[in-house]
């Protein structure tokens, strides 16, 4: 009994303690018959497991800004196109070679906000990728090619990207959260740019930032969300790389708590303003295309 009750709930059956280490030394143990079951239970909150057989997925780093820059492609289709979620320019051509490379036909430049620590790569990859496309919210006022809202669907082959509104961290902030159904992959992945990160969130005190406004996109657009689906943030600071929405619901030091305990800490942060922020804000407004040719600049969809 005791072997199939840990299967079932292993975050809420296991203390946070044991739930930590345990990941930490999985590989290396010779398990018990309980700890195996165990085991069994947290495979599915693991970062390796499922997914689809069509995706490419590629998780990336721009180290100045503690950047992640994600590569999604559906390589079961004839043409493997693909997105480009949260480019940086330092980091742009990196990302050029390894789409040549891998052989993918790179169809959108995504941002999930405007973001105020770093220049976007989305300029600098449509000036040497014909064809792109960049992708922002309308919500955050910000130029691009291709503007989305709350509910619409980015397709690439046979996969796709549900988008999110999440806003707080920024006007316009949205979370992209790959499909349901058929071919998409399990469990789903959430790129949560600012407003989700693992173990914390985004600031709320500029760009139309909101602790209410983030407290309620999280709790109602996230962490609704299946436990086992996988946390991509566009930062982390501290070396981690993935979560799941199920270890955010119970450990986010933030996000975890009752609003008004979530608001006094975000009023309490005094966080310096990002070093970039006067240049980075308004060419993330352009998308980036300050000082990329008028050609490459498409007309918004
Ligand atoms: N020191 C960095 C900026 C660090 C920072 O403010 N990060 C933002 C996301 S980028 S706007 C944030 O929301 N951080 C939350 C946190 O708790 O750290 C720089 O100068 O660029």
């Amino acid at each position: 009994m005791a072997l199939l009750r840990f299967h079932l709930h292993p975050l809420r059956d296991l203390p946070p303690r044991s739930f930590l280490s345990f990941c930490g030394t999985q590989k290396t143990l010779t398990f018990s018959s309980r700890s195996r079951a165990v085991a069994l239970a947290l495979a599915s909150y693991s970062s390796s497991s499922g997914r689809s057989p069509r995706l490419l997925f590629r998780q990336l780093f721009e180290k100045e800004s503690s950047t992640y820059t994600y590569l999604l492609a559906d390589v079961g289709h004839p043409e493997k196109p693909a997105v480009l979620i949260d480019p940086v320019d330092k980091t742009a051509d990196r990302d050029i070679s390894l789409i040549k490379e891998l052989g993918v036909k790179l169809i959108y430049a995504m941002n999930t906000h405007v973001h105020a620590d770093h220049v976007t790569g989305t300029g600098i990859i449509k000036s040497k990728v014909p064809g792109v496309r960049s992708v922002i919210s309308k919500a955050s006022n910000a130029k691009a090619d291709h503007l989305i809202k709350h509910g619409d669907k980015i397709n690439f082959g046979d996969l796709y990207l549900e988008v999110r509104a999440t806003s707080g961290h920024t006007l316009g902030c949205v979370t992209y959260i790959t499909g349901d159904g058929p071919h998409q992959p399990d469990p789903r992945m959430a790129f949560t740019g600012d407003a989700l990160l693992i173990r914390g969130c985004g600031r709320t005190d500029f760009q139309g930032g909101s602790s209410r406004q983030l407290y309620h996109s999280v709790h109602s657009q996230i962490f609704t969300l299946p436990k086992t689906t996988l946390i991509y943030p566009a930062h982390d600071y501290k070396g981690f790389t993935v979560s799941t929405v199920g270890e955010e619901i119970l450990y986010n030091l933030r996000l975890a708590k009752d609003e008004e305990t979530f608001k006094n800490i975000m009023e309490n942060l005094n966080l310096a303003y990002p070093k970039m922020i006067d240049v980075a804000v308004p060419a993330n407004m352009l998308c980036g295309l300050q000082g990329v040719p008028v050609s490459s600049q498409a007309a918004p969809s």
